[in-house]
């Protein structure tokens, strides 16, 4: 029998990348700390852009490879994060990627998008009544940007928090488990601005094809709704070299980087949390444990 760390913090993601871009910093922050970090990808991103030529290849449209090829680079990522507890949500390829919302793919029996809720929420149930963490890190119900995988990692998520709790569902996965506290991403409006006017004030508005607006990047609200603030400044490099490990998705350049869109778009080494579940430990936290556990 395993005895974890008492402070134990579940992310429950879509895709290999979104984790190191919305949580690397806290992620590196908590794993130094010898908190245990528990992070679930519900698909493998089968169907991403591809943005090196030379790995071209593994497109869904040619080898349909990029599956298996991003598991290595979510392992990566996880090295340099310092996270040694990751896995797929229902193991490795049970849900696929559904292709950004409209696309052909979202028809596919196969995909994340089509997935039966309670089955695959059942399945992250198994790893909450495991682990017993006191934080979960979800997507808003927008799944921050829309795409049909991370509203469906929301909505998965915030099953299982109600299905882990209930004694009645599913004994045979563990003693229920009620976590005391679940947050949604967030960036506040201030710290997008800022980004874009640190982007301009450097001159990388003119090194990549393109610049990000404030409307692609996931999850913005008013300074207002932000319940806690990580300070990830300590673990930039950790970050970065998480991001830079998803290599077909993500192109870093310092504090900046772009997906295969090729916008360039400030990376944020504060990583700010909505409380959407349990007691704040104060009115602007900067630790997504305060009030719950030592
Ligand atoms: C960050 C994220 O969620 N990435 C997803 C997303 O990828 C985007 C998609 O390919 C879009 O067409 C591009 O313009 C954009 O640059 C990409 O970031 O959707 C993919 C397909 O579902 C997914 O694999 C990827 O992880
Ligand atoms: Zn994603």
């Amino acid at each position: 029998m395993t005895v974890l760390p008492a402070r134990r913090l579940l992310l429950v993601h879509a895709h290999p990348d979104d984790e190191s871009i919305n949580n690397g910093a806290t992620m590196a922050k908590y794993a130094a700390e010898g908190a245990h970090v528990t992070l679930v990808t519900c698909t493998l991103g089968e169907e991403g852009e591809v943005i090196p030529a030379a790995l071209a290849h593994l497109a869904a449209d040619r080898d349909d490879a990029l599956g298996p090829h991003r598991i290595g680079e979510l392992a990566a990522a996880m090295d340099a994060l310092g996270v040694e507890d990751h896995r797929f949500l229902g193991g490795p390829g049970r849900y696929r990627d559904s292709g950004m919302m409209g696309a052909p793919q979202n028809d596919r029996p196969d995909c994340f998008w089509r997935a039966d809720l309670d089955e695959a929420a059942g399945h992250l149930v198994s790893v909450v009544r495991e682990i017993r963490p006191q934080v979960l890190v979800a997507y808003d119900t927008n799944g921050g940007y829309g795409h049909p995988d991370h509203i469906q990692a929301h909505r998965v998520a915030m099953r299982a928090v109600e299905l882990a709790a209930d004694p009645g569902f599913r004994p045979d996965l563990g003693e229920p488990h009620d976590i005391a506290k679940v947050y949604w991403n967030c960036v506040p409006r201030s710290a997008v601005e800022e980004g874009f006017a640190r982007l301009r004030a450097e001159g990388r508005d003119s090194l990549f094809p393109g610049v990000a607006s404030v409307d692609d990047i996931p999850g913005v609200v008013d300074d207002a709704d932000v319940t806690a603030s990580i300070d990830g400044v300590p673990h930039a490099a950790a970050k970065a070299a998480a991001m830079r490990a998803h290599a077909t998705q993500i192109a870093v350049d310092g504090p900046f980087f772009a997906l295969s869109n090729d916008l360039v778009q400030p990376m944020f080494l504060h990583e700010h949390y909505r409380l959407v579940r349990g007691e704040a430990g104060a009115d602007r936290e900067d630790d997504l444990f305060a009030g719950v556990a030592a």
